[in-house]
């Protein structure tokens, strides 16, 4: 007997505000039919996690969206690492884990940190009141990222659209994605010609991948598509992971004053607002069996909706989980995926968030809100369109 709703997860109406739905769905059951979508959906922390982790019968290579690409052609060759599975995910995956992994960061990380701390006395100096979002959330992942993969000057505000776009193409072919159609041809050209490698700087994450082409890791033919992974999860991403964080401490002041006292709760600070806010909100799998979950039987070849957002908020897993709480140990959300698949840009993630945390908590005494925020609608992304914030410094 399984539950069955007519909810719309990617109307305008839950994109503004999900979490009615999340609750709805927690607890009609461990598994839902969507039948607007013909699809089942896991919104408890036990059922999404327990698929994240199951990669041969929840299976990626089929797309992680809606569409399925055994009956569907993708709207751009898929990724070698979200839309792959074992065996050809692994070495396209080893590359970005040694490329983007803790060891290969620490050599941006006091650049990162001096930038930030650049970029704050900037803003702070146009007076205490400003929208975070353009001015630090956009700003500071633009400043550093793309260099950092060594991408040209020119055209790097391709980057935002495109990654938009992406996102939204994960969800139905609905006005959101709609939208961003009549420049497809235009930025996925761009994003097609700066992954090649002349036009990459001789040093940078970009010009690593191609090393480990030039080594065997990978083959030639593959370098440009891993590059290509980093421009689209790696900018739209960690601009609403910032908003996200930002948000929490402007809606909850005590716990900026926590952080004052200890700037170094800033990377927890950062996992926190990933559970509380989610900024990647929904993934898909595709069944490889009949597969067995929650006491339903998902027949083979159907498409799965994991409610990342949902489960990073499911009470069975998370005491008071409504509370953006710096004294929570996060660990084990799902905001960055779990298993195989798990983020593999997490620890860019964390240092763009750390970097500027710590510029913000040497300077400003209290954060909070200084007018209405406005939420950025995309099918998968949680995001605002402006934050608007006092800060006092001091
Ligand atoms: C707040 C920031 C970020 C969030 C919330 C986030 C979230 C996620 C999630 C949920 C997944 C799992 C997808 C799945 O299971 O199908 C993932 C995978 C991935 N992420 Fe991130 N991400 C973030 C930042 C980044 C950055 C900065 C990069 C690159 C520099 C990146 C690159 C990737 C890639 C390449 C994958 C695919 C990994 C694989 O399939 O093996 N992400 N991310
Ligand atoms: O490999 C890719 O193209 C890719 C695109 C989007 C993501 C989302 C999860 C952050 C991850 C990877």
């Amino acid at each position: 007997d399984l539950p069955v709703s007519d909810a719309d997860p990617f109307s305008h109406e839950v994109l503004e505000d999900p979490l009615p739905m999340h609750e709805q769905l927690r607890e009609a059951g461990p598994v839902v039919y969507l039948s607007r979508y013909d699809v089942y959906a896991l919104a408890r922390y036990e059922q999404v996690h327990a698929a994240l982790v199951d990669w041969q019968q929840f299976q990626s290579a089929a797309g992680v969206g809606l569409s399925n690409f055994r009956t569907e052609k993708p709207w751009r060759p898929p990724s070698l690492l979200l839309e792959a599975d074992p065996p050809r995910h692994d070495a396209p995956r080893r590359v970005l884990s040694k490329v983007l992994g803790p060891r290969a960061l620490r050599g941006l990380r006091d650049a990162w940190v001096a930038d930030a701390e650049v970029l704050v006395d900037e803003v702070l100096a146009d007076g205490p009141e400003f929208d975070v979002v353009p001015r630090l959330a956009e700003a500071f992942p633009l400043r550093v990222f793309p260099d950092a993969v060594g991408l040209p000057a020119e055209g790097r505000e391709n980057l935002l659209p495109y990654g938009d776009h992406a996102f939204n193409a994960f969800g139905p072919a609905n006005d959101l994605v709609a939208k961003g159609e009549h420049r497809v041809a235009e930025l996925s050209g761009w994003v097609g010609s700066v992954c090649a490698r002349d036009v990459l700087a001789p040093e940078g994450f970009g010009a690593d991948i191609w090393a480990a082409a030039d080594r065997g890791d990978i083959t030639p033919a593959m370098a440009p598509l891993v590059v290509r992974s980093l421009l689209t999860a790696g900018v739209d991403t960690t601009v609403h992971g910032i908003s996200a964080v930002l948000s929490g401490f402007a809606t909850h002041p005590d716990q900026w004053q926590r952080l004052r006292q200890d700037p170094g709760l800033a990377r927890v600070a950062f996992d926190e607002a990933v559970r509380w806010e989610s900024p990647v909100q929904t993934f898909f799998r595709t069944a490889t069996t009949d597969v067995r979950i929650g006491g339903t039987v998902v027949p083979e070849g159907r498409k799965v909706l994991m409610f990342l957002a949902a489960a990073n908020r499911d009470p069975r897993r998370w005491t008071d989980p409504d509370r953006f709480d710096l004294g929570r140990d996060p660990s084990g959300h799902v905001g960055f995926g779990m298993g195989l698949h798990q983020c593999v840009g997490q620890h860019v993630a964390r240092l763009e968030a750390e970097a500027v945390l710590t510029a913000l908590a040497r300077r400003v005494r209290s954060i909070e809100l200084a007018g209405a925020p406005r939420r950025h609608h995309n099918n998968t992304l949680r995001a605002w369109e402006s934050l608007p914030v006092r800060l006092e410094v001091g």
